[in-house]
């Protein structure tokens, strides 16, 4: 992993999304665009790099998802697949060849790229830095990691047979970044599509 003062990106996709019924969300069209290719464009704006992690299975309909994107992304795959989200972070940041890596689920498609902005000027010097919001977990695949520093902290973790991501994070020197730290972030930021009920209703939204 090199050093360099540009911030690289990781969009997660590894997962079955078992509660979105028999399709893959990392693929689905929401109002005309798939969702990871929404991803992908939000993080572009933001970053010089970007690493996808999915399943072996999941690549080609994924580049085509991707076709014609402008920002060029690589593809990491699972060595094995259903390992947790937290395989899928170490594998993305493995690969990224960035000092730091925005790391995005696929299904966030209101992602503020602004948020990672913030974050990655908290993060530097330090592990990373995630958002809390009040009374909430922490935000943690919306997150600035120092890619090394949570890539070994991931495996570490796994290792240890806690496949929570905070069981890495708590690993790490990592800054909080709070909702009175929000503000002029879009509050869609952290909605994540899970649902078909949720991607029909992201759907009317966006076509008001
Ligand atoms: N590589 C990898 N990524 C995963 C795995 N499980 C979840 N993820 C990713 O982590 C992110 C958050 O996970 P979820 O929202 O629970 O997605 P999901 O597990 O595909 O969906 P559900 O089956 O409905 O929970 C998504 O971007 C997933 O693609 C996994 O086993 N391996
Ligand atoms: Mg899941």
């Amino acid at each position: 992993m090199t050093t360099t003062d540009s911030l690289g990106g990781v969009v997660l996709a590894g997962g079955y999304s078992t509660r979105f019924g028999e399709a893959d969300k990392a693929v689905a069209d929401l109002a005309g665009t798939p969702m990871i290719r929404r991803v992908v464009d939000r993080l572009a704006s933001v970053t010089d790099e970007i690493v996808v992690n999915c399943r072996e299975d999941q690549v080609d309909a994924i580049r085509d998802a991707l076709a014609g994107c402008e920002a060029s992304t690589r593809i990491a795959t699972d060595p094995v697949p259903d390992q947790g989200p937290l395989a899928g972070i170490r594998v993305g940041l493995e690969t990224v060849d960035r000092e730091y890596a925005a790391v995005v689920a696929c299904d966030m498609p209101f992602v503020d790229p602004a948020l990672f902005e913030l974050l990655y000027d908290r993060a530097r010097g330090r592990d990373g830095a995630v958002v809390q919001l009040e009374d909430e977990w922490y935000q943690t695949t919306q997150a600035v990691y120092r890619a090394d520093a949570m890539a070994d902290a991931c495996a570490e973790a796994l290792e240890d047979g806690d496949g929570r991501i905070l069981a890495a994070l708590e690993k790490l020197d990592y800054a909080v970044v709070d909702e009175d730290d929000l503000e002029g972030i879009s509050g869609e930021t952290f909605e994540s599509i899970d649902t078909q009920e949720a991607l029909r209703e992201a759907e009317s939204r966006l076509e008001e």
